[in-house]
């Protein structure tokens, strides 16, 4: 068993709460990681919040009942003022009419630049309720409360806010670091597994861009985490935030392209998603396909061997996450993959892996690799 990276920090509001410092200056925030920890959320948001008197909770239909509406009653407990929105579940809510009609909602429960945001949710829900509080008077602070395994390692730290335009993902958002991090295992009881082992694409991601240590303790202990045992699922939650907090505090709005190495097979995926029509597949069901895509062509470029390519394959089946997409279709997805985020001066750019833990970002690829990538993996 590997244990997590000794520069973590453990001024956590409970002995067994991991925490791990995002690191950013003033907008410095904690990742709390427990289980079972519901009774303890007013107290931790007062500390990370200091003043708060009214919070709109922004949650999900699925798990508002099950989740947001006993956080909110802590809330009260404590005193604060809270209204609640449920949004409709699913990828299409990442849309500018739910992002209207949010504004107007927030407007109409009379918010004003003190108010907090508590996004509980997966990642649509963190994307789009983070979004309307880096908007709202042009910024107010929000809680991410992620309830989906996706949003607990990814979506929810690191301050991407946003939504999506009908053919091109996130494309409309803003970088807005929340102010707490709060992480409940024990919301997984209830998550599908479906939307369990999609989670898991990003898992797997963090071994591949960064920390070849953790790509081997998964290679050993994904039954566990497909199990959902506790301590293995807490354990690959920490160690992939610490990744993603690590990069996050060295290139946090993605300048100097260290961040960038996050959205390893991203292009591919958001391609995917954007053609297939939103929430066709799970978001991490693209990444894990699109991680597929981009392995390919880092063994066309000569950037990697056959190797890395068999490991990640093994590691995805092993999640059950798919390693192909029969309906892939490579004219479709190359003039999304033009709108790319990561798209510099019109030319494409792809992280690419050199070996197990390690990326690079890559320009000026030739068109027919990135096809022929496309269609090996169909
Ligand atoms: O946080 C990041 O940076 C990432 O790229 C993480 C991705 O896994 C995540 O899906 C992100 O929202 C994608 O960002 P985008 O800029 O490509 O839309």
């Amino acid at each position: 068993m590997l244990t997590l990276h000794s520069n973590m920090v453990f001024d956590s509001p409970s002995s067994d709460a991991t925490a791990v410092e995002v690191q950013l200056a003033d907008r410095s925030y904690t990742i709390f990681i427990q289980s079972d920890a519901q009774a303890k959320f007013a107290s931790a948001a007062k500390q990370a919040l200091g003043d708060v008197s009214h919070v709109m909770v922004i949650t999900d239909e699925a798990v508002d009942k099950k989740w947001a509406t006993g956080l909110a009653d802590e809330l009260q407990k404590i005193g604060v003022r809270v209204d609640k929105y449920a949004v409709p579940s699913g990828e299409p809510s990442k849309s500018v009419s739910q992002f209207e009609t949010l504004l107007q909602w927030m407007l109409a429960s009379g918010a004003d630049r003190r108010s907090v945001v508590v996004a509980v949710g997966g990642g649509v829900i963190g994307d789009l309720a983070g979004f309307a509080a880096a908007s709202f008077t042009r910024g107010i602070r929000f809680v991410q409360v992620p309830t989906s395994l996706l949003a607990m390692v990814d979506s929810s730290v690191g301050g991407k806010t946003g939504i999506n335009l009908p053919t091109a993902k996130n494309m409309v958002g803003a970088f807005w670091q929340p102010s707490l991090v709060w992480i409940d295992t024990q919301v997984l009881s209830t998550l599908p597994e479906r939307d369990f082992i999609s989670g898991l694409g990003e898992v797997i991601k963090y071994g591949v861009i960064d920390d070849a240590d953790f790509f081997e303790w998964l290679e050993a202990n994904w039954q566990a985490l497909i199990n959902r045992e506790n301590e293995a699922v807490c354990f690959a939650i920490a160690r992939s935030c610490q990744s993603k907090a690590n990069v996050v505090g060295e290139d946090e709005r993605e300048t100097s392209g260290r961040r960038a190495i996050l959205n390893y097979g991203h292009t591919f995926a958001h391609a995917i998603e954007a053609t297939a029509g939103y929430g066709t597949l799970m978001h991490g069901e693209a990444v894990a396909i699109g991680m597929q895509m981009a392995a390919r062509l880092a063994i066309e470029l000569e950037l990697c061997g056959q190797q890395l390519l068999d490991r990640q394959t093994a590691l995805l089946q092993n999640c059950g996450l798919p390693i192909v997409f029969d309906d892939a279709n490579a004219d479709a997805m190359l003039p999304v993959m033009k709108r790319d985020k990561k798209v510099a001066h019109g030319k494409l750019r792809f992280i690419l892996p050199t070996k197990i833990g390690s990326v690079d970002l890559v320009g000026d690829v030739d068109e027919s690799a990135v096809v022929d990538a496309i269609r090996k993996t169909i």
